[in-house]
Parts: structure tokens; sequence; C-alpha cells
């Protein structure tokens, strides 16, 4: 009997839709030789329905991917270095995740990343629109705030910009979330289910506790202190790491996690919402986090922003006009960036001698 039961629901797991659908994806990561890309790389690598991991760095690739090739899951690992490569290894991909750039050192702020990381994220934005406007775009890089704006005007300069499908990946603000709250309820994190909106850099970052469930019945001393350790929790790594850059691991287990969710929803699977960064109608600045459902096309529904209580309604108050700057400094970056290309590259060819 029980083995009976066993085949059965074998057969309607590998005849389900989504079973089906899900076989045949490029995922694409740049910057994955980094602390972050690699062992992204590794967790993405055990999603069976990949057909290529291709995998992109300015710095030679090979060991890494010989190592992934090894796991046993079908599929092959593919390696291409340098930016005269990006555009191969985007080219045909379902998903981009980007990884790339300069992490934090102790005392920045991550809007000083900006100058470091606002170049690649308008190189691969440029890559993608020539060789894969298509595919799902999302960003890691810092800072989130600006590098998405970024990415978005490039887009929209070379005519291939959708909204629902570039996110920024502020999933690892929801991981510690859960991490923080389940602890302090005594529950287990993955249990909790919190909404986190906003943006990626300190008092942009709102969890919204009021609408946690199960409910945090903490005092209002106990939700400030959450609040603050969800916000600045970055920064606690980057001081724990003490000058070897900022958190690694927790982003890759996130990355993962917002990866997977990407391609069950292309794969048919219904009902599948996470937070992110993307250019949104639902306040007054162009680019928001906010839970969002999930589709064969990217973003196939904005969820309403829950009903928040007065405390809440007050801190969002505060950080709309930091993202409508943020956001205008990432759209200036991408339109300095495309102007001096235009110098750079010749608009007629040479008179033939
Ligand atoms: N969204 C989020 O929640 C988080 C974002 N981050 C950000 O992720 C980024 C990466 O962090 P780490 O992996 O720790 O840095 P890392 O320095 O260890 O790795 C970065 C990798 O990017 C590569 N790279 C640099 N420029 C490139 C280009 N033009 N094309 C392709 N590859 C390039 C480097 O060679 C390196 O392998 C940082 O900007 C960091 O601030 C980090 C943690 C969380
Ligand atoms: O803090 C940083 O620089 C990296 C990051 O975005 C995070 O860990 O949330």
């Amino acid at each position: 009997m029980m083995l009976l039961g066993r085949l059965k629901s074998q057969l309607v797991a590998s005849t389900s839709p989504w079973r089906l659908l899900a076989r045949n994806y490029k995922v694409t990561v740049v910057g994955a030789g980094g602390g972050i890309g690699q062992p992204l790389s590794l967790l993405i690598r055990q999603n069976a329905g990949i057909r290529e991991l291709a995998l992109h760095d300015i710095n030679e690739m090979k060991g890494i991917a010989t190592d992934l090739s090894h796991i046993s899951k079908p599929g092959r690992v593919t390696t291409f270095v340098g930016e005269s490569q990006l555009e191969a290894a985007v080219s045909g991909a379902n998903v981009v995740v980007v990884a790339a750039g300069m992490p934090r050192l102790p005392g920045m702020e991550r809007d000083q990343l900006m100058a470091a990381n606002g170049g690649v994220a308008a190189k691969v934005a440029s890559a993608v629109s020539v060789a894969c406007p298509g595919t799902l775009l999302a960003f890691i890089t810092n800072p989130i705030n600006m590098i998405v704006p970024t990415a978005a005007e490039v887009l929209k300069a070379n005519g291939v910009f959708n909204p629902r499908r570039l996110f920024g990946i502020t999933t690892l603000d929801v991981v510690r979330a859960k991490k923080f709250i389940g602890t302090a309820m005594g529950k287990d994190p993955g249990n909790v289910d919190i909404t986190v909106i906003g943006g990626h850099a300190g008092i942009t970052i709102l969890p919204l506790l009021s609408t946690c469930k199960p409910p945090y019945l903490g005092e209002a001393k106990e939700i400030e202190k959450l609040i603050h350790r969800i916000q600045e929790a970055g920064t606690e790594v980057v001081k724990a790491k003490a000058g070897n850059g900022s958190a690694t691991l927790s982003m890759a287990y996130a990355g993962a996690q917002f990866v997977d969710s990407l391609l069950r929803a292309i794969g048919g699977q219904e009902g599948v919402v996470e937070c992110a960064f993307v250019a949104s109608e639902l306040t007054e600045a162009p680019f928001f986090a906010s839970s969002l459902e999930l589709g064969r096309y990217g973003i196939k529904r904005y969820l309403e922003i829950p009903q928040m209580n007065e405390l809440e309604m007050e801190a969002l108050a505060k950080l709309l006009p930091i993202l409508r700057k943020n956001a205008e400094e990432g759209i200036d970056f991408a339109r300095k960036y495309l102007k001096q290309l235009e110098k750079t590259v010749p608009t007629a060819l040479p008179e033939a001698q």
C-alpha cells in the first residue's frame, strides 16, 4: 500500500504542468567568481530544471566551472570572461542575476559604492538590451536603490525596458526579518510571514512588523529594536567581517531563493510571491520594494501595501524622499554613462581613402 502511494505521488509530481515545463532554463550569474557569486552559483546548480548555468566574471572562471560541473545534476556549466564575452554570457538566458561589483568596507554607506558599481550595472543592462532583452534581470549589486534605476534608464535608452522584468533583490531583508522575529518569538523563522517594503539601505528598509504572521506581540521598545536590527543587519556583517567585505553566504541563500521563485513562476507555478525593488507606481517613489506576484513573464501583479500602523506610515513618509533622490541619482548616472558612450563610439565611419 505504502509503495503504491509513493508511486502515485511520484507520478502526479512528474506529470504536473510545472514539472513538465521546468526543465530547460539558462541562468547567467554575472560576478560568479565573487564572495556571493560562488555560493550563489552552487545553490542555483541544485535546481534540476537548468539546462545551462553560465558563469561570467572579469576574472578567469575555469576552475570554479569545472568544480561545479562535477555535481551530479543535469545541465552544463559554461564560463565567460571579461566585457567582450558579456553578451555571449547572457544570450538566451531566462534569468540573469548580477552579483558583480565592489562590496562595502567598514565605515562606508552603500551609496558610496555607486562610483565603482554604476558602470557594471550599465554594462550588464547594455549587454542584455542587445543579447536577451526578454530576460528577467535581477541585481544584487549595491547600491540597489540607485543600481536598478540606472539599469532601467539604460534599457529605456535602448528601447527594451519592461518594468515587469527588472528587479533589485531585497530577499535578504526578508530572510533577516524572518530570522530575527522568529528568534524573538521562539518560533521557526521559516514559519514567519513578513513583508519588507521600501528600499535596501538603512531606514529605506521598512519591515512591516504590524502585519507579521503569526503576530509579533512585543512591546514598542522591542519592536523598535527589531526594526533597527533588520535595517542595520548589513552593517552588522560588514563590521563583523572587519574589512573582508559584506554578507556573502546569507545573500547567496537569499539570491538563490529569489532565482528559484523566478524559475518556478516562469515554469507556470501559480501564487509565487517575493518582495523585490522594482519600477513601481504604488507610491510617489518611482522605484520601490514591495510584495509581487511573479508569473511566466516576470511581475504578474503588484500586491497592495498592507494596512500599516501609524509608526510604519511615518517611517514610509520619511523614506520616500530618499528613494526619489536615489532614483534621480541612478538615472543621472545612466545618462552620463550613455553620453560618454556616444562620445567614444564614432557616429559615422571614416571615409575610405
Ligand atoms: N542586495 C543585497 O542584499 C546585497 C548586495 N551585496 C552587493 O553584492 C555585490 C558583490 O558582493 P561580493 O560578492 O561580496 O563582492 P566580491 O568582490 O567578493 O565579488 C564581486 C565579483 O564581481 C566581479 N566583477 C567586478 N566587476 C565586474 C564586471 N564588470 N563584470 C563581471 N564581474 C565583475 C569581481 O571580479 C568579483 O568576482 C556588492 O556590490 C555588494 O554590496 C552584498 C550583500 C547583500
Ligand atoms: O551591507 C552591505 O553592504 C551588503 C548588503 O547590502 C547587505 O548585507 O544587506
